[in-house]
């Protein structure tokens, strides 16, 4: 017995009857009228997943013209009930204006058991993907909502960001690529979610990618999908991250990470504005605008052979550079005072308010790790404060200049890696000059970079 709720229409009593014996045996619930009227009394008339409705009514009419009136009732009524409409041999030609008018198929009277059955049976499943579909929709558009929501503020009265912003709503309303270059922490990932939020795409997905986080092997298939089977773990089609962002703004994070190899394939991606999912030869065009971000220096890269060059002209149609925190010293006490607003009520700690000197401690920093730093602190010195006010003994900073490793690192390996770090992080990301100041050859450091995964 399935499980399907069907309406049977007919004026013919003996043609209700044999239908209603038939599918009662089939279906979970079946209900039968001989007058068509009677379906105003049908509240709930798009709980019934299938109408069999006949043609013809008034007796002696046959010109199928109260079938497809009703037809139309029924579809204003239950947009979603399939209609499957039963006709005499000869009036072909109306069932099929039935069907163009939203009827979902025909039979013919006299009818075949069998054939009654299967029509039946695929007009139910059609219904269930159609809902399915109605589901999707309406899940996806929430999400879209969701996502896209104005919760990313952007905080801040320097003029270096305001000048930021200026331009990001300038570019916003058009389709230029974007490269959004500053040191870490800075707030990139913010601002390339502000001119999505900004641009004409604001109603459709913005898709982050962070390019430092995906291996090499699974590069073209994390961006532009695969097929089932293409590779051991391909247990079903999956599309990537370029068709995911279709109609909205794609943002490929950490850019300077790419190997040479990979920014060949995302180099004729950009270009052809279309890809193909490993495993297959089909071209799939994709509507995205393009924003990229990174903390290196990208010149110096292509300068020094390790990041191409026509992917950099691709990529940076617009470049919007984000100051570090150091360079917009206005907004230091602006930001801390917004964290420390949203970290105390966060932690219940409402009354929590920082002194003078504490600001001042603030303002003396030079801050390396930018606003995420900044965040941190604040995190931190409000989970562990004891009173309402915030002393500068609260905020537990680095000492900024320092560039040795952190001793907490547990091993050798980490130990030389964070060296690393904070080498190519002083010199801008370019490679001989922090080669140089760890007495190292520039091989030598592009080698253990490749080892880390961090080349
Ligand atoms: N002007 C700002 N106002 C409020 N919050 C900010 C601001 N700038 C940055 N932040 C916050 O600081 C954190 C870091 O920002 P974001 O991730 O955008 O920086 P990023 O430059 O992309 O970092 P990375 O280089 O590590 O990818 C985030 O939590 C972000 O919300």
């Amino acid at each position: 017995m399935q499980k399907a709720k069907i309406l049977i229409i007919d004026d013919n009593k003996s043609v209700l009857s044999a239908l209603e014996i038939l599918l009662q045996f089939e279906y979970e619930s079946v209900e039968a009228i001989s007058n068509p009227n009677q379906i105003s009394s049908y509240p709930k008339l798009e709980e019934f997943d299938i109408v069999l409705l006949d043609m013809n009514f008034s007796a002696g009419v046959n010109t199928g013209n109260e079938g497809l009136f009703w037809l139309k009732e029924i579809k204003k009524k239950a947009p979603s009930t399939s209609v499957i409409m039963m006709t005499a041999y000869g009036a072909i030609d109306l069932a099929v204006t039935a069907v163009k008018q939203g009827a979902s198929d025909f039979i013919l009277k006299p009818w075949k058991n069998e054939k009654l059955l299967l029509t039946i049976k695929s007009a139910i499943e059609l219904r269930k993907s159609k809902k399915e579909v109605q589901q999707l929709k309406s899940s996806e558009k929430n999400l879209k909502q969701v996502i896209n929501q104005d919760k990313n503020l952007i905080v801040g009265n320097s003029k270096a960001l305001h000048d930021v912003l200026n331009l990001v709503r300038k570019v916003a309303k058009t389709d230029v690529n974007v490269l959004i270059t500053g040191e870490n922490g800075t707030g990139k990932e913010l601002i390339a979610r502000e001119l999505h939020r900004a641009s004409t795409r604001q109603n459709e997905v913005f898709i982050g990618v962070d390019m430092g986080s995906i291996s090499e092997t699974l590069f073209e298939s994390e961006l532009f999908g695969h097929t089932k089977g293409s590779f051991t773990d391909a247990k079903e089609d999956r599309a990537g991250k370029f068709e995911a962002a279709n109609s909205g703004t794609l943002f490929l994070d950490e850019m300077g990470n790419l190997s040479l190899q990979t920014q060949a394939k995302l180099l004729s991606a950009i270009q052809n504005r279309s890809i193909v999912r490993v495993g297959s030869n089909k071209n799939i065009p994709v509507d995205i605008r393009l924003v990229c971000a990174t903390n290196c220096n990208l010149p110096e890269m292509v300068a020094n052979g390790i990041f191409r060059e026509d992917l950099l002209y691709r990529i940076n149609t617009i470049h919007i550079e984000v100051p570090s925190l150091r360079e917009r010293e206005n907004d230091v006490i602006v930001l801390a005072e917004f964290f420390l607003d949203k970290f105390s009520n966060k932690y219940g700690k409402p009354q929590l308010r920082m002194n003078q000197s504490a600001q001042e401690k603030l303002l003396n920093y030079r801050w390396p790790g930018n606003v995420r730093e900044l965040q941190h602190t604040m995190e931190r010195a409000v989970i562990l404060s004891d009173g309402n006010v915030l002393k500068p003994e609260d905020f537990l900073l680095t000492p900024s200049n320092n560039n040795m490793p952190d001793n907490s690192l547990a091993t050798l390996d980490e130990m030389e890696k964070q060296m690393v770090k904070n080498a190519l992080q002083k010199h801008d990301g370019n490679y001989s000059a922090a080669a140089e100041q760890l007495g190292v050859s520039r091989q030598t450091l592009y080698n253990k970079l490749k080892k880390w995964g961090m080349s």
